[in-house]
């Protein structure tokens, strides 16, 4: 089974403006709201490509609701906590380029940290764990670092999305795939990465630090793999940028649903970066139709 864990989730809320003007009234053109949060676009991203998986985590309050509905209309399986406080709303703006607003979310009690923790007493060998997206202020910034040490023993995949030292300090547990883009990469290092070229070294020292697989996405200027075996580039293919919210996730989900039919990493690397490419060019996410129509174009290169 594969469980995702989205420990802040959101309503994305996606506004369009077609001159936004700071400090000025401005009329919304288009508005659209979604569920949203590393984990859950992962869980949603599995589900079009019929991979079983049950979405945990924190929701509260009206939006936390409206979250539980959306996944529910999807046929997605939930078993997340519930918190006293709403969860949060996160605007993501469009006026000719994309300015993201994310939320706070709720205060989350111990008790229900308890309870969350409790819920991945299930796991089990074979399983495998998403750990996706910001740790809220009110835990423990070491959560993802608990977890994965707590599933070292057993044969549980883990994946991680996170930045900074909690992305680093996960790396002696041997998480099975990291995926920060290059952004997050160079702020691990305190470095400023900008091309494929600059991203090798620092790639490469998160594998030589313990992570099996590491994606770096580097947006438009396509995906790199590091593993013990080789570093991959993976190249985007053609199309026009919709929406890049939920990019890096899509990535994340096409390896893994790639992996659990075929296992094999290079192949799941190439559906992934596919994957990421066919939802920046789609106004919601990619679905197997449109990675048959891309994947062609993906060229995996060894460096
Ligand atoms: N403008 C774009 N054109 C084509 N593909 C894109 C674009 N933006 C993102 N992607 C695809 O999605 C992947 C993840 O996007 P990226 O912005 O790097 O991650 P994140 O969403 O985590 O910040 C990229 O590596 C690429 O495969
Ligand atoms: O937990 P964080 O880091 O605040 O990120 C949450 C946001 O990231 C997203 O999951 C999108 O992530 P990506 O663009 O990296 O794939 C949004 O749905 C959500 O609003």
């Amino acid at each position: 089974m594969i469980y995702t864990c989205t420990l802040n989730p959101s309503i994305d809320y996606f506004i369009e403006v077609e001159d936004f003007k700071l400090g000025g009234l401005n009329r919304i053109d288009k508005e659209i709201k979604v569920p949203g949060g590393k984990g859950i676009n992962v869980s949603r991203v599995l589900n079009r490509f019929g991979v079983e998986n049950k979405a945990l985590g924190f929701t509260g309050g009206f939006t936390g609701q409206y979250i539980m509905d959306c996944l529910t209309e999807e046929d997605i399986s939930t078993d997340f906590v519930k918190v006293d406080g709403d969860s949060r709303i996160n605007i993501k703006l469009r006026s000719g380029r994309e300015t993201e607003m994310n939320g706070r979310g709720p205060e989350i009690s111990e008790h229900a940290l308890r309870t969350f923790m409790s819920k991945l007493e299930v796991l089990e060998a074979g399983d495998i764990l998403v750990l996706s997206g910001s740790i809220p202020d009110s835990l423990p910034k070491t959560l993802y670092e608990l977890i994965i040490k707590k599933f070292s023993e057993m044969d549980i995949k883990v994946v991680v999305d996170a930045t900074g030292q909690q992305l680093l300090h996960v790396l002696p547990y041997h998480p099975f795939l990291i995926k920060p883009n290059h952004v997050e990469l160079g702020e691990v290092f305190d470095v400023r990465i900008q091309t494929v070229e600059d991203a090798i070294p620092y790639g490469q020292k998160l594998v030589d630090r313990g992570a099996e697989n590491v994606i770096v996405s580097m947006g438009e200027k396509g995906n790199l793999l590091f593993t013990k075996m080789g570093i991959y580039y993976a190249n985007i293919p053609e199309g026009q940028l919709k929406n890049s919210v939920g990019a890096g996730d899509s990535v994340v989900a096409g390896f893994i649903a790639s992996y659990v039919k075929q296992g094999d990493i290079v192949k799941a690397f190439q559906f992934g970066a596919t994957a990421g490419s066919a939802s920046a060019y789609a106004e919601g996410f990619c679905t197997p139709e449109t990675i048959d129509e891309l994947i062609d174009q993906v060229q995996i290169t060894e460096l």
